[in-house]
């Protein structure tokens, strides 16, 4: 069997740690000063073969000697060659900065979800966040940072050779760069802005229609409603074309008004020029600077629409990342204590939201090492929250779980988790082969400890017939109820912690399975630390002390005979469970 000891080391503490920022990563911003440079170099490049280009055709056209060309000549041919070294470094360069500062958020981000989620952001909502909002980073640097550098050297660059040459067209270029540089892209970020405001909610309304029918295609089928929730999902579908459209339009007139910017730029610039008597050579050389020096500038009009989505995407990064983790940690955390462990439960109260009852309110309980104790009740009594209370992943509002006498809020959840867990309410199958599903609890586990937590879990037979490599499904679509529960307890088997917690491990299997199952859990768990949450009282005079949880209170307490000698929930559902086994 795996001990804890021999499983992955945790996640870091949720939430822990300042957000980086995509360049704040080692050697990260020397990556990004480099990828800059090189855009910026191959821009510089491209002016200078315009302007070697214009120079040597308007000047060749005058028959000088051909000694009087030949640096023109050298030039065009070293600036046509630089230009391209320099942008396969600029994208070598940019895209290794931006995936390595992608994956980096990423990984913060999971960081700060695992293993306690925190509440608010779930689901799909969490998932676009992971995947959509994550690749907004890629795009800050490789088109938002790094294109606005390369084309702010490219006009200082060309402004310069420009006054050089002929003030006036100098002052003509830099009014056209920064209307095509400043002024749109601005515009178009404000556009933008706008129009994700409107866009938002519809996109989301489409999503949650379409999860509705992939979700829910069993529940419309079967009622007939299929036609009616597709019109719905296509009338939200056309609306958000339309506003789609409508948006393209606005996005491409400010792109169209880049160009034609551009076009009067140059006509001005050569206006100037011939206003101010400038010589063909010249001309055309301010003309031509004029016209390339616009190139790196005209794509930053994209740029403002897509930093207007860049920099919601961040915000809604920031918002997951500050969002407080489900349970705190403490700042200055005890080790866990060493030995076998005694909990002890003194007046938990534990409640799910501010305002709502309290889940537990006031629940105490010993578990002495070697001790098994069920916890029995209704539904919605509270006993899955004491689970998660012991897990560390709930918060404690007051009272205390002390673990060998230390409190565990002064213990590293992590580290609580690690020795304290088991089969949780919800497991989920993993999209993985049915071996790698178990070995998520037990890495190092060798095939004897797989098949005997499988025996356990009397999953054997539907392992032989399933195959050990065979792929399991996307929540756990591929396997009935009953078989993704005993995968789980498999699992928590292999995972063998000290104290072993269990939530209705019989839950989904038909009555001899479950009463079988359960006589098998209290086998294994003889002499071993365990909470079992259960609906069925079968086999629970095995266990040392029984506790009945409703509305968050321990209504009753004693072991299997106590409670049956004095009338109460036990009893009658013991006496109903008699009744249908007959
Ligand atoms: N994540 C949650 N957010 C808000 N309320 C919750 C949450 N989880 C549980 N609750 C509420 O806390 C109370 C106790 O729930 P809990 O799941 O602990 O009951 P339970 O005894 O395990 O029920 P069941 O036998 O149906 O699993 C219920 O009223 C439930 O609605």
């Amino acid at each position: 069997m795996t001990t804890p000891a021999e499983t992955p080391a945790p996640p870091a503490a949720p939430g822990g740690g300042p957000a980086r920022r995509p360049s704040g990563r080692p050697g990260g911003r020397r990556r990004l000063l480099a990828a800059a440079a090189a855009g910026a170099a191959a821009e510089l490049a491209g002016l200078g073969l315009i302007g070697a280009a214009a120079w040597l055709i308007t000047r060749a056209a005058e028959q000088p000697p051909l000694a009087a060309l030949s640096v023109a000549i050298v030039g065009v041919r070293a600036f046509a060659t630089t230009r391209g070294v320099f942008r396969y470094g600029e994208r070598l360069a940019g895209h290794d900065v931006a995936l390595r500062a992608q994956a980096g958020t990423r990984e913060d981000l999971y960081r700060a979800l695992a293993p306690a989620a925190p509440h608010g952001h779930r689901g799909a909502d969490l998932l676009s966040r992971m995947v959509d909002d994550t690749d907004a980073v890629q795009d800050l640097l490789v088109r938002c940072l790094l294109p606005a550098t390369a084309a702010a050297v490219t006009a200082v660059a060309a402004v310069t050779l420009a006054a050089f040459l002929l003030p006036a067209a100098a002052l003509v270029l830099l009014a056209g760069l920064l209307v095509a540089g400043v002024l749109l892209p601005a515009t178009t970020a404000g556009l933008a802005r706008r129009w994700s405001a409107r866009l938002a909610p519809a996109r989301a309304d489409l999503a949650a229609r379409v999860a509705d029918l992939v979700h829910g295609s069993a529940d419309l089928a079967a009622y007939g409603a299929g036609e009616q929730a597709l019109a719905a999902a296509a009338a939200a579908d056309g609306q958000l074309a339309a506003l789609e459209r409508r948006r393209s339009r606005a996005g491409a007139t400010a792109l169209a008004a880049g160009t034609l910017a551009q076009g009067l730029t140059a006509a001005a610039v050569v206006l100037a020029a011939q206003t101010a008597g400038a010589g063909q050579v010249v001309t055309a050389v301010l003309a031509l600077t004029a016209l390339v020096a616009f190139e790196p500038v005209l794509p930053l009009a994209a740029a403002g629409e897509r930093f207007a989505g860049v920099t919601a995407a961040l915000r809604r990064l920031r918002e997951v990342r500050a969002t407080p983790p489900a349970v705190a940690a403490p700042a200055r955390p005890v080790p866990m204590p060493g030995g076998p462990l005694a909990i002890e439960v003194r007046d938990l109260v534990v409640r799910h939201a501010p305002g709502r009852a309290p889940a537990l309110d006031g629940v105490s309980l010993r578990l002495a090492p070697g001790r098994r104790v069920a916890v029995v009740g209704p539904s919605g009594a509270g006993k899955s929250t004491l689970l998660a209370a012991l897990m560390r992943t709930v918060e404690i509002e007051s009272g205390h779980i002390l673990v060998n006498g230390v409190d565990v809020t002064a213990i590293a959840p992590e580290e609580v988790r690690a020795r304290i867990t088991g089969l949780t309410q919800d497991p989920y199958v993993f999209r993985a082969s049915l071996r790698d599903n178990l070995r998520l609890a037990g890495p190092q586990a060798g095939e004897e400890d797989l098949a005997a937590a499988v025996r356990r879990a009397r999953l054997s037979a539907w392992v032989a017939a399933t195959g050990w490599e065979a792929t399991l499904g996307e929540d756990g679509r591929t396997v009935s109820g009953g078989q993704l529960q005993r995968l789980a307890l498999a699992r928590a088997l292999l995972y063998d912690p000290e104290v072993l917690l269990l939530d209705e491990p019989a839950e989904s299997l038909d009555e001899p399975t479950a009463d079988a199952l359960l006589a098998d859990l209290l086998d294994a768990t003889h002499g071993r630390t365990t909470v079992l949450v259960t609906h069925r009282l079968r086999g629970l005079e095995r266990v040392d002390e029984i506790v009945v949880l409703s509305g968050g209170r321990v209504a009753q307490r004693g072991t299997h005979q106590d409670l049956l000698a004095v009338p109460g929930y036990y009893r009658d559902l013991w006496e109903a469970e008699a009744l249908t086994a007959r």
